[in-house]
């Protein structure tokens, strides 16, 4: 493979990422029409982050974390690292001391599709992390890859300086001209959903809210009393 490591590709407005980060994963993933979402391989390492940022993406070989010392040279302030491998791995190729240098450099967080390892540590260093797997498996730093080049987790393309948003429930991606369309998308269905759940709260059913009443009859769903149900089947 051939090593690119392209320098300072333009990233996402930093206001547009930081009004995306107010918004929930699913929210933002629904809101752009069920898209971007990075699948639920992806899970959080530890629970409670919600954290958005512009991806410098990472192309390493499994096994290998040479690429991602190389990334993390080209990380600013509200980047948040992204690793592909080149085939599946579960290997733990990133730990506290990548977070350590990560923070530093003002990174907000990792999404990685392989191992992540020194879980108590990344906990306590408050440092959020996205994970296929967790693994003390050991990797080496000996193979090129690349580093700000689309690459593809979970069936998502990630483009550098793309907004990545990433909590509880997983991680989406929102291609990098599209953030403050997701942003305002994001917005209207936050307000929508604050009106169904004010409705919820007083005791509205969501068969009358969305309508769908009328669904159960085009589906020939019918209400039938326990007695009747008793009686057919006996
Ligand atoms: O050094 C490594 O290979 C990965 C790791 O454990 C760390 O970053 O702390
Ligand atoms: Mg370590």
């Amino acid at each position: 493979m051939r090593t690119v490591v392209v320098t300072g590709p333009p990233r996402a407005d930093a206001q547009d990422v930081a009004a995306l980060g107010a918004h929930g994963v699913a929210t933002v993933h629904e809101s752009m029409g069920r898209t971007g979402y990075l699948g639920p391989r992806l899970r959080p390492v530890h629970l409670g982050h919600r954290v958005a940022g512009t991806a410098v993406t990472v192309l390493s070989w499994p096994g290998d974390n040479l690429m991602i010392h190389v990334a993390v040279e080209q990380c600013r302030p509200g980047d948040l690292l992204v690793v592909a491998t080149t085939s599946p791995s579960t290997d733990g190729m990133f730990g506290e001391l990548f977070a350590t240098a990560l923070q530093h450099r003002g990174v907000r967080g990792l999404v990685i599709d392989a191992g992540v390892r020194d879980v108590a540590e990344l906990g306590a260093m408050g440092f959020p992390a996205w994970s296929a797997a967790v693994s003390a498996q050991g990797t080496v730093k000996a193979t090129p890859g690349a580093v700000n080049v689309p690459v593809t987790i979970g069936g998502q393309v990630i483009r550098p300086g793309d907004a990545i948003l990433a909590d509880d429930d997983g991680v989406v991606c929102v291609p990098r001209s599209r953030v403050a369309d997701a942003v305002r998308a994001a917005e209207a269905r936050a307000a929508k959903e604050e009106a169904t759940r004010a409705a919820f709260q007083e005791g509205q059913l969501g068969l009358d809210r969305y309508g769908l009443r009328d669904r159960l009859t085009e589906l020939g769903i019918e209400y039938v009393t326990y007695e009747q149900r008793l009686k057919d089947e006996a």
